[in-house]
């Protein structure tokens, strides 16, 4: 008889397609069968605005009571959408090497950023690039959607009429996704993280199981299932990244960027804080050498420079600057 690893996921297309990407490897790894189990979450089936439902945890909840009552073993989480606190009885239990973390323009027409024309219609939901478009182009109009990455790209179609009040001359939208979609042609402008910083977490999933396993023998396979697809960078990495949200006590849809990178034995932490209105922002950079070889003392590494910006960013104001929290 062999083993089935139940995987929970939200049900949209793009978790869908990761899911199954990520469930595949860890069944392979497993030596057992993969049987996915799609949840709908109150983030997938709202109209409200991000902003307006709070952004932290709306997608991740629903998969975590799911995986809680044992309806499924393991799930997997857009890392960026997963909020800081940890869940009790849940643990983290690993981090597949990230995708690209850079957000893409889409527009009609194959503009670019600086060569929308004056007034353009811009559409995004996320207060980060929000804060981003106000800075780089205080003159384009933006507009807060929401939905799936496929309804957001029927915005910038050339189907739409010219008088369609749906129409969009762009959209914003990660890398990651649309890669995972298949959809990069629909790109016109990656835009470069030195100067559009990205969420942290962006481009990378995240794993969570119960603390008390599933039983064996499945515990066993899982463990070392998991450990397998774990990417020591990338858990490291975005570690750094979250530890800035959580140390600025801000929840995953605050405009804040955060990108860590490991180069030569250094691992360096760049976070930036926007002013809603894009007028103002803050940026602090650390590196921090780890102490030796391995996970543990890279993880330390992400603690030290974590810290380091979190005192910095706070220390010239950042609390004042943006609405950490987002609306309650
Ligand atoms: N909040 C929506 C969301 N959550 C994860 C991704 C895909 C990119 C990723 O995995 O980081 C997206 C879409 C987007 O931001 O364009």
């Amino acid at each position: 008889m062999s083993t089935v690893i139940r995987v929970g996921t939200r049900g949209s297309a793009l978790a869908m397609a990761q899911t199954k990407a990520i469930a595949a490897r860890i069944g392979s790894a497993a030596k057992a069968e993969i049987e996915i189990v799609p949840v709908t979450t109150h983030g997938d089936t709202s109209r409200e605005s991000l902003a307006t439902i709070g952004g932290t945890g709306v997608f991740a909840s629903a998969l975590r009571e799911s995986l809680l009552a044992g309806e499924c073993d393991i799930i997997v989480h857009s890392l960026k959408d997963l909020p800081t606190a940890g869940y009790p009885g849940l643990r983290l239990a690993a981090t597949p090497k990230r995708a690209d973390a850079r957000d893409t323009l889409c527009s009609r027409d194959g503009h670019t950023l600086d060569t929308l024309p004056e007034g353009a219609r811009v559409g995004t939901g996320s207060p980060r690039r929000i804060a981003q478009l106000r800075k780089r182009r205080p003159d384009l109009e933006i507009l807060d959607i929401r939905g799936n990455i496929d309804s957001r790209l029927a915005r910038v179609s050339d189907e739409l009429d010219a008088d369609d009040p749906q129409r969009l001359d762009a959209i914003l939208l990660a890398a990651a996704g649309l890669g995972r979609l298949g959809k990069l042609d629909h790109v016109s402008e990656y835009l470069d993280l030195s100067g559009w910083p990205t969420a942290p977490g962006q481009g990378a999933l995240a794993i969570e199981v119960r603390e008390d396993g599933v039983g064996e023998p499945l515990d066993r396979a899982v463990r070392a299932a998991l450990e397998s697809v774990n990417h020591g960078t990338t858990a490291a990495t975005t570690l750094a990244e979250r530890l800035v949200l959580a140390g600025l006590e801000a929840g995953c849809s605050a405009p804040v960027a955060a990108m860590a990178e490991v180069d030569s034995e250094l691992l360096f932490l760049t976070a930036t804080v926007y002013s809603l209105d894009g007028e103002q922002s803050l940026t602090s950079s650390h590196a921090a050498t780890p102490e030796g070889h391995g996970a543990e003392h890279l993880a330390d590494a992400a603690r030290d420079v974590a810290s380091r910006v979190v005192e910095e960013l706070l220390g010239n104001g950042a609390a004042d600057l943006a609405v950490l929290k987002g609306k309650p």
